[in-house]
């Protein structure tokens, strides 16, 4: 498990950028991290991947302080960034090189996730696109078998088949000891992925709650004509018509739209996470 207690974080010179953050995330499930440019997303998998230390509050990772980055808290956390620079050897050198801090890390898996992004391991990393250098570190991510594995933006740069690659091989890597944290802008690649959604806003986690939750509690609708006002939580032009969120009255579960839902809790997060009070009340 990972818990993030009463985190306070600024960059030198810079504003807070969090105060008294908590959040906690359990084996088992992948969490979509989402929210605006510069809300903090980075800076908070980088504080609990141990890049960067809170000052004040902890980071706790599968029991170990992450600040301390011991050595066996960091065999188990694979973070790809969304900004890398990756040295002028072979994809097999790296891994040789790489390998080693992870004691789970297998060869064969990682063959397999090589073959299925199409990336020879005789290849060098320096003559690979943007898009097969992210896939590649995914691939290696993956074959770490790291409990914690971290993507930040790890689409950016994927085309359609390779998005839908990645969706197929994250559903299948993920098990009950993992934890899988993948912070996008892109709402529409995590789609029947993630099992639950994390919002930034400005440091601050406006939103978090499971997908079962939401399509529970919210529906989501592409023309909002004769549905009344008071069942409507945001609306917005989508084609010339209103689409929207509305309060999920149906007793069936719904289908989750991620952009409809962002845009909504960027807009009016008080109003939709109002519905999901009892819920919590009730847990
Ligand atoms: N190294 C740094 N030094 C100073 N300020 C920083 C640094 N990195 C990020 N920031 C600031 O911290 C805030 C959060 O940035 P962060 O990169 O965590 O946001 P983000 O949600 O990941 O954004 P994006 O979606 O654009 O990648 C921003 O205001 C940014 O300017």
């Amino acid at each position: 498990m990972i818990a993030l207690n009463d985190i306070h974080f600024r960059y030198k010179k810079k504003k807070q950028l969090f105060e008294n953050l908590n959040l906690s995330l359990q084996p088992g499930f992948i969490y979509g991290l989402l929210g605006k440019n510069g809300a903090g997303k980075s800076s908070l998998l980088k504080l609990i991947s141990g890049l960067l230390y809170p000052d004040s509050g902890e980071c706790r990772v599968f029991g170990y302080d992450a600040s301390a980055r011991k050595p066996a808290m960091l065999q188990d956390i694979y973070l790809v960034p969304e900004e890398f620079n990756l040295p002028p050897i072979s994809l097999a050198t790296f891994v040789n090189i790489n390998s080693v801090f992870y004691s789970k890390f297998s060869h064969n898996q990682l063959q397999a996730y090589l073959a299925e992004f199409e990336l020879q391991e005789e290849d060098k990393l320096s003559t690979l696109s943007y898009g097969q250098k992210k896939k590649f570190l995914i691939a290696f991510g993956l074959a770490t078998n790291a409990r914690l594995l971290i993507l930040d933006e790890p689409t950016n740069g994927l085309d359609i088949p390779s998005k839908s690659q990645f969706r197929k091989i994250m559903a299948a890597s993920l098990d009950e000891d993992k934890i899988i944290v993948i912070s996008t802008h892109q709402v529409r690649d995590l789609e029947n992925l993630i099992d639950n959604i994390v919002v930034l806003e400005h440091g601050n986690i406006i939103f978090n709650q499971n997908i079962a939750a939401i399509s529970e509690r919210l529906a989501f609708e592409y023309n909002l004509a004769g549905i009344p006002e008071g069942e409507v939580l945001y609306a917005e032009e989508l084609q010339g018509r209103k689409a929207g969120i509305v309060k999920n009255l149906s007793g069936q579960d719904s289908r989750v739209d991620l952009e409809l839902l962002f845009n909504g809790i960027i807009k009016n997060a008080p109003v939709i996470n109002e519905q999901f009070a009892k819920l919590n009340y009730e847990y």
